[in-house]
Parts: C-alpha cells; structure tokens; sequence
C-alpha cells in the first residue's frame, strides 16, 4: 500500500510541485499516494470564512476550529499522524523524517494568518498522534511552504522513491555529520585541483579523508551538531582530526 500523504490548505495551487518529478514519479509507481484538500471545502456560510479576530486581542486573524474539524475528519485515516507546521513547534528534523517515512502516512494542516485556533491540535490529538513542527529559525507566511519540505524530506526516505539507496544513506545528517565537498571531471579546473586522494583509488585512504572532510566541515560550520553526536559517534581515528 502507497505511503499515503494528504495536505489540508486555502492555497491548494501552492502544493502543486508535489505532483513534479521525483514525487510525480514515486506517485505514478504507486509508492506514494498524495491529495490536497482546500479547507473551504468544510465552510459552512455562503462567504466560506476560514478566519475571525483573535481572543484577547492583537494583531491579524486566527483560522476557525469548525472547518478545520469537519476537513480533518473527512480526510484523516484514524490513527494517522496530523503534522501542524508552525513557527513555535519543536524542530523538524532528519531523525523526525525517518520516524515519520516508517509510519502509513501522514496528514498536514497548514495553517494562514496568525495559527490556527490552539483546540484543533488538541482536539485532534484525541483521534491520533499531533506533531507541531517547524522548519527553522524564520517566520513564513503560512505552513505550505513548510509542508513542502517535509513532505520531501520523508518521501525522499521511502524504499524505492530514491533509486539510489546509497546516495539516502550518505546524506547530510544521516550519521549526524555534514558531508564533506564533492567533486567531478575534469581534475584540474580553472587552476583549482581535486585532492588527489580522490584520484588515487586507495579506498580506505579516500574514506578517512572523507571521514576527515565530514567532522572539519562540521566543526567549523556546525559546531552544535558535533555537540550533539552520541559519546560513542567519534571513534579513535576521528579525535585525530
Ligand atoms: N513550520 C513552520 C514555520 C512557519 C509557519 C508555519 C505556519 C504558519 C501559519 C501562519 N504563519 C505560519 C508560519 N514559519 N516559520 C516556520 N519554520
């Protein structure tokens, strides 16, 4: 059965790239199932209002429960996790993708305006798992964008979608690190030279210098990742560096 994604919005015209290239493809073959809803479709006045003034005050509009209720229980399989991309949610994560690409699927509530009203995510938690989500440090202007992160981020995890498997598993992040720098054809360059391990077919001495290449680059652009690893990430070659 097809990973199943379903996408809740008012810009449904915004998630169209899912039905581009890699996704397109993964869908075609059946390994991946992706629908996208438009909200408005579970209004119930003739002006389709998704949105009314904030409780206490402040700036902007806060999206109405009511809609979003009806849509989610037309459209969330019972149990299936509700992703809700906000500003104020825990991190989104590689370790989150590969949790979220072993489940069925996933349903995503995107949100406009100021958020959604706080009791969707808590009436929805009692009908499966919630996860409030952001993908980083900076403020959009509503979830979809977020939802087109994440949506390739997991389905990317999914066996089959990415032909080459390897390439999944030499990612960034995969084993907490950066990757180091690649390179390709032709060996000199512009007056700039690949490194010559690279060219010299010692395999063992190509991956210690790429093991190499992976903690430096860290170290110096991600210190906080290297903070993080495990106690027993590091092995006794890598203190070397
Ligand atoms: N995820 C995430 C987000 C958002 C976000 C998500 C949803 C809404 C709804 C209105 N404004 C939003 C911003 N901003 N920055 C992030 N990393």
């Amino acid at each position: 059965t097809p990973y199943r994604v379903d996408v809740v919005t008012i810009f449904p015209e915004y998630l169209a790239p899912l039905r581009q290239s890699l996704l397109g493809k993964a869908a075609e073959r059946g390994l991946v199932a992706i629908g996208v809803h438009d909200l408005r479709r579970w209004t119930d006045d003739v002006h389709r209002t998704v949105d009314d003034a904030p409780y206490g005050g402040g700036p902007g509009m806060v999206m109405r429960p009511e809609p979003w209720a009806r849509a989610l229980e037309a459209v969330r399989p019972p149990g299936t996790r509700l992703v809700v991309p906000t500003p104020a949610g825990r991190s989104f994560t590689q370790a989150v993708a590969a949790e979220w690409a072993a489940e069925p699927g996933l349903v995503f509530a995107c949100g406009r305006y100021e958020g959604i009203d706080q009791r969707v995510a808590d009436w929805a938690a009692r009908h499966g798992p919630v996860s409030e989500v952001s993908i980083g440090d900076y403020v959009l202007a509503g979830g979809e964008s977020a939802v087109l992160v994440m949506v390739e981020a997991v389905t990317r995890l999914i066996p089959g979608v990415v032909g080459n498997r390897e390439s999944v598993e030499y990612d960034s992040h995969a084993d907490g690190l950066l990757e180091g720098p690649s390179y390709t054809r032709p060996a000199s360059w512009r007056g700039l030279d690949v490194p010559p391990v690279l060219l010299s077919g010692d395999h063992a001495a190509i991956a210690r210098w790429r093991r190499a290449e992976s903690l430096r680059r860290t170290a110096a652009r991600r210190p906080d990742l290297l903070a993080a690893l495990p106690e027993d990430a590091l092995g006794p070659a890598d203190r070397a560096v």
